[in-house]
């Protein structure tokens, strides 16, 4: 069965493996041992609560519990730019126009922005090619929204994803080559990079200072913002479905959408509910999938599968249970997979 739990500390060798097969554009899981052993330590330090809101982040981890592998990484940053800067392009408009000659020109421009200062960030998805399958990707980027509702006073009120924009097979973003390549004479994977291990300084020092007409950019340039890469879109399509949205901010390096809301607004924060295990001999398969997951804080847990529910119980076999890290009696938060599944 695939079950979440918190990051471990014997979790780095296998976030390395991971790190290794995320490919350009990926910034939050570079390939750098020391890099990921203080973010398993600073995320394991925020569940033992012993971090400033500045500092505080959640890993977790998708285990394969027939062989005990991890095979994925999902995350959230509680609060963004507190510590250095947050960067993002708003994309605004200004209007030219001459009645006295019969013209009026719409103009799309891009300003830099530390608009989402204090936000939480969803962050850090990846899951092993070999396990894209079985609502793996799904489970992945709905547990975080599933701690979130449970755990709802440790957050602030909005939430951001930024989505990895279009990049080619060699890693080369057009963005990058009509705007970032004329102010930072880097590549686009090398400036990535950097901004991954934390070196964001340059960032400030090298960015363009002025807002700029989207027109004056190369066409295939303007064609990608806003839009996610390819391999992306699945979890775009997630993030969306659950209520985020993109309102008009971009990655200041690829372009690629920033997708908000307010925490509030999130579909499995406003429709999960509470209900009490009841552990059965064999478990009856009930009419959808459930995301379900326990209210333990530094034991968190959250499973997909199809278990019967009535107004007031949840009837999982011993294995969910134990994969839940919970025994009979006690309350799980219970939700529908699918927006468009019945309520419970
Ligand atoms: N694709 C990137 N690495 N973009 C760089 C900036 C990322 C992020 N918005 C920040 O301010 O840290």
């Amino acid at each position: 069965m695939m079950f979440i739990r918190p990051i471990q500390k014997e979790d780095l060798a296998a976030l390395l493996q991971l790190a290794q097969k995320t490919g350009t554009g990926f910034t939050s899981l570079p390939h750098n041992e020391a890099h990921l052993e203080q973010r398993i330590d600073r995320m394991i330090a925020t569940w033992e609560g012993g971090n400033t809101l500045a500092d505080q982040g959640y890993l977790f981890a998708l285990v394969d519990s027939e062989t005990n592998t991890l095979v994925g990484v999902s995350g959230i940053e509680v609060a963004i730019g507190l510590n250095d800067p947050w960067y993002d392009f708003h994309v605004g408009t200004q209007v030219h126009a001459s009645k006295e000659l019969g013209i009026y020109r719409q103009m799309k421009k891009l300003s830099l922005s530390n608009d989402h200062t204090g936000n939480s960030e969803l962050c850090t998805l990846f899951l092993d090619p070999d396990y894209r399958k079985d609502k793996n990707g799904q489970l992945l980027s709905k547990c975080r929204l599933l701690f979130l509702a449970a755990f709802k006073d440790k957050f602030p009120k909005r939430i951001i994803a930024e989505m990895r924009g279009v990049s080619d097979e060699n890693g080369r973003s057009p963005f990058w080559e009509s705007l970032g390549r004329h102010f930072f004479t880097l590549d686009f994977d090398q400036a990535d990079y950097l901004t991954g291990i934390g070196s964001k300084s340059f960032i400030a020092e090298l960015m363009p200072k002025h807002a700029f007409y989207v027109d004056f950019l190369t066409p295939s340039a303007q064609q990608v913002i806003a839009e996610v890469h390819p391999n992306t879109l699945p979890a775009r399509r997630i993030l969306e479905s659950e209520g985020m949205r993109y309102e008009g901010y971009v990655d200041i390096f690829d372009a690629g959408p920033t997708l908000e809301a307010y925490t509030d607004d999130l579909r499995i924060v406003k429709k999960s509910r509470m209900r009490q295990v009841t552990i059965v001999e064999s478990a009856l398969l009930g009419e959808q999938p459930l995301l379900i997951g326990n209210e333990k804080y530094q034991d968190f847990r959250a499973i997909i599968c199809n278990s019967q529910v009535d107004a007031a119980h949840i009837y999982l076999s011993q294995a969910e249970a134990d994969a839940l890290a919970v025994v009979s009696g006690e309350q799980l938060r219970v939700v529908p997979l699918f927006e468009k599944e019945s309520t419970l």
